[in-house]
Parts: C-alpha cells; structure tokens; sequence
C-alpha cells in the first residue's frame, strides 16, 4: 500500500511509537475526556453536511466545524464547558518529538467508526505554522493519504497501525491529507470496531 521510496521532508511516520500498554493507558485516558467532553459531529462550514468522523478535543482550545465555519474554541459546543487537559502522556510524545520549545494547546479527538473518512484537507487554522502537527492513531488501521502542498497535486498512501505517530512539520506542515477508509477488524484495542486519532497541534504565536 505504501509506496516505496522517502517520505517528503517533514512528515515523520513512527510506526508503533506507542506499546500495547502505552496505547492501554492513553485509551483510558481518551475515554475519561470523552466522558467529560463527549463526541459530537460536526458539520461542514456553509453546507452543513454532517462530517462522518465523530470528534471531541482536550486541551485550551478546542477545533470545531459548523456551518458558520472552521475555528478553535475553548468551549465544548454542546456542553458549553471547557475542554478536558490533554493527556499527560500526549504532551510528553510532543516534548520529545516535536521540536518546538511549547506546549500544544488543541489535541483534536477524531473518531472513525467503520465506513468513516476524512477528505484531503491541509491542516491551517493555526497561527503558528513552526509548530509541527502531530497525531497518533489508536485502534483500527487506516489509510492515510497525503501530498504535497498543493491541491489536486500527485498523493500516496500509508497505512496507519495502533500506536503509529505521525508528524507534519518543516515543509510539509502545509501537506495535503487525509483518511480514505478504516479497516475494521484490524486491532483488538478498542472494544468495538474503529480507530482513534488524536492530533496535537500549536494554535497562537507564544
Ligand atoms: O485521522 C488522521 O489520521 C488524520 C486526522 C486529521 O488530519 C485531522 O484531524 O486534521
Ligand atoms: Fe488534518
């Protein structure tokens, strides 16, 4: 699936950086915030269409979509409370691989059940485009897809595993990405079927 040859500059792909029992622990963690902050479904800015990845986030600042548009706030949308700390261990995998002297203040919790994608998209509601992107993968496998920084240009496909970390930063902090399917069945880690991805991301100038 995966092409063969380097990735492009900047983007990192750490397959299985996280342990069984590393994925164990943050997966009770990712469940204590979604019990707090729970899962909503956002819809597309304009159009409303409803996305088919379910999300909620921890952290200062959360990212939302409805149909007034794309943006960071500090308030869950439905609950009207502050988003729960990202995981202590989510901010630690940032301190060691980001490289990038502060904290994350979004990690954006995306989950796919089966059937569930995500269109290619560049990752830009951010003011701080030093800071890296990055995100690890819980659950089911995925295909990941990926450019470069310009829309519509040629792409290639990584299948992400549990406890895989990706990292866009440097020249492809800009890349096209995103989640053409889930493969069901594929890990044993969450209860049911689907996958987790939980993306850490810088969002103001420090
Ligand atoms: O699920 C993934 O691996 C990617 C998620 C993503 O690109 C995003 O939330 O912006
Ligand atoms: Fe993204």
């Amino acid at each position: 699936m995966t092409a063969p040859g380097a990735l492009p500059p900047g983007l990192v792909h750490l397959p299985a950086r996280l342990d069984a029992a590393a994925q164990r622990a943050l997966l009770a963690e990712v469940r204590r915030a979604a019990a707090e902050a729970p899962l909503f479904r956002p819809a597309m800015p304009g159009s409303g269409r409803p996305f088919s990845v379910r999300m909620t986030n921890c952290g200062p600042l959360g990212w939302v979509s409805d149909p007034a548009g794309y943006r960071y706030q500090p308030l869950h949308p439905e609950t009207g409370r502050p988003w729960p700390p990202i995981p202590a261990a989510l901010l630690d995998l940032w301190r060691e691989l980001a490289g990038y002297p502060h904290p994350p203040e979004a990690c954006l919790v995306n989950f796919y059940a089966p059937g569930a994608r995500l269109g290619l998209h560049q990752d830009r509601d951010e003011a701080d485009l030093a800071a890296p992107v990055l995100s690890v993968s819980l659950g089911d496998e995925a295909l990941f897809r990926f450019g470069g920084t310009a829309r519509g240009g040629p792409t290639r496909s990584l299948r992400l595993g549990s406890g895989d970390v990706v990292v866009l930063g440097g020249e492809s902090r800009l890349a096209f990405h995103g989640v053409d399917r889930i493969y069901p069945g594929t890990s044993t880690l969450l209860k049911g079927e689907g996958r987790i991805n939980l993306t850490l991301r810088r969002v103001t100038r420090p």
